[in-house]
């Protein structure tokens, strides 16, 4: 026989998993004693910041992330996070402790009561256990859910007099399971699209995150040149499919309604890969497509597919579809036009900071591979007209808007590639929804450079009831906070700017540095 904690760390070695994000209670401690020495266990200050660090991880390795959370405050304090997970298909298994098996219905202090329900809709499956000998085949399950098309978070709860239970050694067979997908399309399922390419007069591709998470950026650059095609990504991105200083790249499309289908008013036929129709943002009702246009949506998501208000759609593996379409899809003759618009850029001088300088001075230091996270949540469409961002792995934002995600995403990400730069731009007002994870990248040695541009305030909002004429709205100015007095307190070496050679001098230290460092870049309040 064994045990379910023997068996249980056993599926996950065989599964490639090795890290274990997570905040401890009594009730998970029975599964973390003798902690296997070939695991590693990465201890976040709140359960958002376990959550947000696995996921930056699970994206950048392509290895599902596995987190232990404390029962139902710690699952409730990571519910935030799981919204930006469920939309981001990222593979997490997400456990929770629950009291011992005998007290919960005794309402016991730290019990997980309706723990199943708790973290629905914001995970694909979740489960407790009727017994200790479900607990092994509960958590491959989990994995081969997580994992499996489109990919997400699952949930198991389990309690804490279950871990040292004897089970038959049957597990053995769990562990050595594999699920493998494909989802490859015949010749004959594709034909409808190759057709509309071959009719089109002006095709377009916006490209979604699947792309980017699918590693088939390149594949999506050789399209475009080869349908003489201008590619957008698609609204509120949570990656980078296309390489943005590529002759076709026309830029991040707006997230309204009317504003998106104006920015493709002059094409006949809109093809998306790999991301829902649309992810919107403002309302900004008007028509979904320009007059005359068609739309064909390839994902790897049957929900989308589904959802989806307009056009047809392919429910396939995104990377195969690509390789179909390279391989059969028409060709245009001549050179590729160059789509992109000329950026003038900033002088590094004396002047007073604002994002356009901040994102120059690092587009003129930064190494090309660099992976960047925003979440100055005002500055996003300036990032992406000022940043070069080339390889797959370059970019990633809370797929759900979740605020709190990309300080510790940012550190899942550095965990999983620690040869790449990692560069946060963290608003003032966002740094303090996920701030302890300041102290896990100290404790991790983990050298992300946060840059927290400080506009006092919160700038998106401001801009919102500008927007939607809701004037006077309270609670949106934020001032006298001292971020570099904070990253002290967390151990992390910082320094506050507020001139853009200030910056550049910052900057320039902070990319080559071998530990943290917080940047606080002070900016006019919008
Ligand atoms: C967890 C959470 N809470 C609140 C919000 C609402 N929110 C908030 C509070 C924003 C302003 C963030 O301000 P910031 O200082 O981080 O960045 P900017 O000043 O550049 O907008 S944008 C936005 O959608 C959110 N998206 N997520
Ligand atoms: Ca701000």
């Amino acid at each position: 026989t064994t045990t379910v904690k023997d068996s249980v760390y056993q599926i996950l070695r065989e599964n490639g998993i090795c890290k274990v994000f997570g905040n401890p209670g009594s009730n998970e401690l029975n599964f973390l004693k003798d902690f296997p020495d070939d695991f590693e266990y990465i201890l976040c200050l709140h359960e958002g910041v376990a959550i947000g660090m696995a996921e930056g991880y699970a994206q950048a390795s392509g290895l599902p992330g596995f987190v232990n959370l404390h029962a139902a405050a710690g699952t409730g304090n990571a519910m935030g996070a799981l919204s930006n997970s469920v939309n981001s298909h990222v593979p997490l298994v997400v456990t929770a402790g629950q009291q011992a098996r005998t007290m919960v219905y005794s309402d016991p202090l730290l019990k997980n009561s309706a723990a199943s329900m708790l973290p629905l809709p914001l995970v694909k499956d979740s489960y407790e256990p009727l017994s200790a000998q479900e607990v092994p085949h509960a958590i491959s399950r989990a994995l081969h859910c997580a994992m499996s098309p489109a990919r997400g978070p699952v949930y198991v709860s389990i309690p804490y007099d279950d871990w040292d239970k004897h089970i038959a050694d049957d597990a053995r067979l769990l562990s050595t399971r594999r699920v493998v997908h494909f989802g490859a399309p015949g010749i004959d399922d594709i034909q409808p699209l190759l057709d509309a390419l071959e009719q089109a007069s002006s095709p377009v591709l916006v490209l979604g995150p699947e792309v980017d998470a699918q590693c088939c950026n390149h594949k999506a650059t050789q399209l475009a040149e080869q349908l003489h095609a201008p590619v957008w990504v698609a609204p509120s991105a949570p990656r980078c499919p296309f390489p943005t200083n590529h002759r076709c790249f026309a830029g991040i499309l707006p997230a309204g309604e009317a504003s998106l289908a104006q920015k493709l008013s002059d094409h006949d036929l809109i093809v998306v890969i790999g991301g829902p129709v649309f992810r919107y943002h403002q309302n900004d009702p008007g028509n979904i497509l320009p007059d005359g246009a068609r739309l064909i949506l390839v994902t790897g998501d049957a929900q989308e597919a589904a959802r989806a208000p307009v056009g047809n759609a392919i429910v396939a593996n995104v990377d195969a579809v690509l390789s179909y379409l390279l391989e059969h899809g028409v060709r245009k003759t001549g050179d590729c036009p160059d789509f992109r618009k000329p950026i003038q850029r900033h002088e590094i001088d004396q002047s007073p900071l604002q994002p356009s300088a901040i994102f120059d001075i690092v587009e003129s230091i930064a190494p090309r591979n660099t992976t960047y996270l925003n979440e100055a949540t005002s500055t996003i469409a300036t990032l992406w007209e000022r940043v070069t961002m080339v390889e797959p792995g370059s970019y990633y934002f809370a797929a759900a808007g979740g605020l709190g995600f990309a300080m510790p995403a940012a550190l899942g990400v550095k965990l999983a590639n620690p040869d790449r730069p990692v560069v946060a731009f963290i608003g003032d007002g966002s740094a303090h929804y996920s701030i302890t994870a300041l102290w896990t990248a100290v404790r991790y040695r983990l050298p992300v450079v946060f840059v927290i541009i400080n506009n006092s305030g919160y700038g998106a909002l401001k801009w919102f009831s500008h927007q939607f004429k809701t004037h006077n709205v309270p609670g949106i100015e934020i001032e006298g906070v001292d971020f570099v007095r904070l990253a002290e307190g967390y151990g992390m070496k910082a320094l506050r700017v507020s001139t853009c050679i200030e910056f550049s001098q910052a900057f320039d230290s902070a990319i080559s540095d071998a530990s943290p460092v917080l940047i606080e870049a002070m900016i006019e309040s919008v």
